[in-house]
């Protein structure tokens, strides 16, 4: 299967279309990638899941062009189909790219970096206010005047995303952005993804943890033996199974968490509270935090047989 259209936001202006990518490390060497078409929209996040050596990390690089090895296919900035849509080689300034090893240089500040980042790719006259934008969005006020090699891990990656994006493209490649986030800053990195959805920016993002791509992609798609064998809008993947409604309750005998499918409407809501009013073994306890959960990603991957043999049977 093709991943054509990853669909969910079809109005939205297309910012990338890759046909019929293929790639292979060195003339002589089965191809990594066959055939890959994807495209992506404004205010679209597409996550990539695979096992180790899936060829997550080639696909981004194969569509950037960054390593050769492109074995045919054509890769646009816009439409394909649009006369104005240009090579992605041709668009650097609206294309950044976080890869999963840290680019900076150690013996510079962070604030230094940014402005070196900055200076590659805008006018002299935007390097400044570029930089502080950078520094203020992800919180590196406190690291800024520090050399690189005296960071934290956490706080290596955040500089090295925040370095990769000091221009504001308009698309965002991040390879394994939450290697070594601790929970803060990992936080710091969700919201700031959403903000750049919402600004109309579009992303694609590797990671081995489903729980990821939950809470930063709008789209995932599924890399296994060089195709991408499964795409679509999360909404359609999370939609299709049940969440549940978790009700901590302070019972007489104890804390207990009540479940229940979740409600779709504030009408089955109610009625699940009432149902577990009239219990007579907690109906009067106080309820300490009622919460709604999704399953887990991989958990719905391994039910849905499209996905199954993909990603749950090779690990
Ligand atoms: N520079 C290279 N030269 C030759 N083969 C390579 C090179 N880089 C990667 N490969 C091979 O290409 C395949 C895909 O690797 P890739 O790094 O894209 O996978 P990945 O899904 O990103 O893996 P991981 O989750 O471990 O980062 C693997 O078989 C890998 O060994």
């Amino acid at each position: 299967m093709r991943g054509d259209d990853p669909g969910g936001r079809p109005d939205a202006p297309c910012l990338l279309t890759v046909t019929d990518l293929s790639f292979a490390y060195g003339e002589s060497s089965a191809p990594v990638l066959t055939e890959v078409a994807l495209t992506l929209r404004a205010g679209e996040a597409l996550g990539i899941l695979g096992r180790n050596g899936a060829g997550k990390s080639t696909l981004i690089n194969a569509i950037l062009d960054i390593v050769p090895g492109r074995r045919g296919g054509r890769v646009v900035l816009g439409d394909a189909n649009d006369g104005n849509a240009a090579d992605t080689g041709a668009a650097r300034r609206h294309v950044g790219v976080a890869g999963q090893r840290i680019s900076l240089y150690k013996k510079l500040t962070v604030a230094e970096n940014l402005t070196h980042a900055a200076r590659l790719v805008l006018p002299r006259r935007d390097v400044a206010a570029a930089v502080g934008r950078a520094v203020e969005d992800f919180g590196l006020a406190r690291v800024a005047r520090t050399p690189v090699h005296r960071l934290s891990g956490g706080w290596e990656r955040l500089s090295h995303i925040a370095a990769s994006f000091v221009h504001a493209p308009r698309i965002r490649f991040l390879d394994e952005p939450t290697s070594a986030l601790d929970f803060e800053t990992r936080s710091r990195l969700v919201v700031l993804m959403s903000r750049w959805r919402e600004a109309g920016d579009a992303m694609i993002v590797t990671s081995h943890y489903p729980e990821d791509i939950e809470e930063m992609c709008t789209h995932v798609a599924v890399v296994s033996g060089g195709a991408v064998v499964g795409v679509g809008p999360l909404r359609d993947l999370l939609g299709g199974y049940h969440s549940e409604l978790l009700v901590r309750v302070d019972a007489p005998a104890g804390p207990v968490t009540l479940r229940a499918p979740a409600p779709k409407t504030a009408a089955e809501a109610a009625e699940a509270f009432a149902a577990w009013a009239r219990d007579p073994d907690h109906g009067r306890s106080g309820i300490e935090s009622v919460r709604l959960t999704s399953r887990n990603l991989r958990e719905i991957i391994s039910m849905d047989p499209d996905l199954r043999g993909s990603v749950v049977e090779n690990e």
